[in-house]
């Protein structure tokens, strides 16, 4: 029998009943909950007549509709402009009361995206299987956790049973080997593995993560890459327990203390493939060669190196490749062959479940402190993940450099991530953006995104348009490795 991977280990750690269809019964330790797909859950479970069958395995969070500007918030659930935001949100708050489910409510401290919040709580520990109805559950994986998004039925199942069928994945190890350049991080990473497998690449497999570069990776660059797995096709990436999970994890509120952290400890340290496990497929990259990504089209895949160009349809063969270029400069308002530095930023949006972590605003501040948003950028917005992170970059005065700079200090949430909040770009506006998702309209009606890291989206608010954040010297504080 040959080794097993990390996710094999998860997986039969959890394994409840295998099925002769290969269908399998797993159990979930953590349930995380969100306002947009949790509604027909839990009226599900009324017209059942169900209870939840562990209350203390949910935690629920309303992150996508909330407001993140200030004074609109202050006013609470009641203070929420748009009426099918105000509903969404307090209909969560009235199942988590009706049910009896702990909710960080919208105005509690701890408030934030789902996928910050969780982690940070100890909510999510190494060896866990976490679900959530909402496909960036992957994030959750950096902790060496099974981690993966379900939809609304089965938000229900798992409200009911405490349990999911599963199939079983096949298991992908993508390496990258080497260390990531100055001022190159996991967000560009992420996007040149998509650029290099496709959107389509990780489908049917759960990745591991692993390499030299993957493990230089703080916490916090690693949630950025395991996040962006469900845009590669997977739906859940993972990275083997070392020290620096184990240091990040120690003395969360919801983490073991004492003899239990032993215990837990000794069992987590086991959370890594073995040496001879065998994986149905391997990627190999080279970290030296990443450089800082932009997408320039509609899809994650469509991206190149900052000091590239946007592709030219006339140099592709392939028809439906071309074709699908061709839609996507058209949509995005490019021209093909330019460089990527002549994409103009009308925009700046930092923050979403990829990159809204305290590294992460300090990676834009170290670009932004002492210069001067352009005044072509009509709006640079950043938006921390969470209560936890806006008061630690408070602490460290990041909010002032981002103020003196000319950008937006906001309330935590998802914000411009998906135009499901008053943060929408206006049609044709380009946009610097560190979420995760370029599709058609995502950020509002006719808007145009490019995903970059958040030190490039920085640099496109000083800038006016797209450079290399590597240009701004004295600002880099380097990569996360
Ligand atoms: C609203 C939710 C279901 C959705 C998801 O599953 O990812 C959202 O978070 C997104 O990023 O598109
Ligand atoms: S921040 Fe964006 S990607 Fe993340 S959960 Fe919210 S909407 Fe989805």
């Amino acid at each position: 029998m040959p080794g097993k991977t990390l996710y094999d280990k998860l997986w039969d750690m959890h394994l409840v009943e295998e099925r002769e269809d290969g269908s399998a019964l797993i159990y979930i330790d953590r349930h995380l909950l969100h306002e947009v797909t949790s509604p027909q859950a839990f009226e599900g479970l009324r017209l059942a007549g169900r209870q939840p069958w562990r209350l203390d395995a949910n935690l629920a969070v309303p992150d996508h509709n909330v407001p993140t500007d200030s004074a609109e918030r202050a006013g609470g659930v009641a203070g929420i402009i748009d009426a099918t935001s105000r509903l969404q949100v307090q209909t969560l708050d009235d199942n988590c009361e009706h049910f009896g489910i702990e909710e960080i409510p919208i105005n509690d401290r701890r408030q934030g995206i789902v996928h910050v919040v969780g982690p940070e709580m100890g909510a999510t520990l190494p060896g866990m299987t976490v679900v959530c109805g909402d496909s960036h559950t992957s994030t959750h994986g950096a902790l060496g956790a099974l981690a993966h998004g379900i939809g609304t039925s089965e938000v229900e199942h798992v409200l009911a049973t405490q349990c999911l069928v599963q199939q079983k994945m096949k298991n992908l190890r993508i390496r990258v080997d080497g260390r990531l350049p100055l001022g190159v991080t996991a967000k560009d990473l992420a996007l040149a593995i998509i650029g290099e497998i496709g959107t389509a690449g990780g489908t049917g497999f759960a990745i591991e993560f692993a390499g030299e570069a993957v493990e230089a990776l703080s916490m916090e660059g690693r949630m950025t890459l395991c996040n962006m797995s469900i845009e590669a096709g997977a739906r859940m990436g993972m990275i083997a327990v070392d020290d620096v999970t184990l240091d990040y994890v120690r003395g969360r509120p919801m983490a073991p203390k004492g003899e239990q952290w032993e215990l837990a400890e000794a069992a987590w340290r086991d959370l890594h493939s073995d040496a001879d496990a065998v994986f149905d497929r391997e990627v190999h990259l080279d970290a030296a060669s990443v450089a800082p990504q932009v997408t320039w089209g509609t899809s994650p895949e469509m991206v190149a190196p900052v000091h590239g160009t946007v592709p030219d349809p006339q140099n592709i063969s392939h028809s439906g490749k071309r074709e699908a270029t061709e839609r996507a400069l058209s949509y995005m308002g490019l021209d093909g062959g330019i460089p990527i530095t002549a994409i103009p930023a009308d925009r700046v949006f930092i923050g979403s479940c990829t990159n809204s972590r305290i590294e992460d605003l300090r990676e834009a501040a170290a670009v932004v402190r002492g210069r001067q948003k352009a005044a072509s950028v009509k709006q640079a917005m950043v938006v921390p993940g969470s209560g936890e992170v806006k008061a630690q970059a408070e602490a460290e005065g990041l909010h002032q450099v981002f103020l003196d700079a000319g950008l937006e200090w906001r309330e935590p949430g998802c914000s411009m991530c998906l135009a499901m909040n008053a943060d929408k770009l206006g049609k044709g506006e380009h946009c610097a953006s560190t979420s995760n998702r370029n599709f058609e309209g995502r950020q509002g009606f006719g808007g145009r995104t490019h995903l970059v890291s958040p030190g490039m989206a920085a640099a496109a608010a000083i800038a006016g348009h797209f450079v290399d954040v590597r240009d701004f010297t004295e600002g880099v504080t380097g990569g996360r490795a």
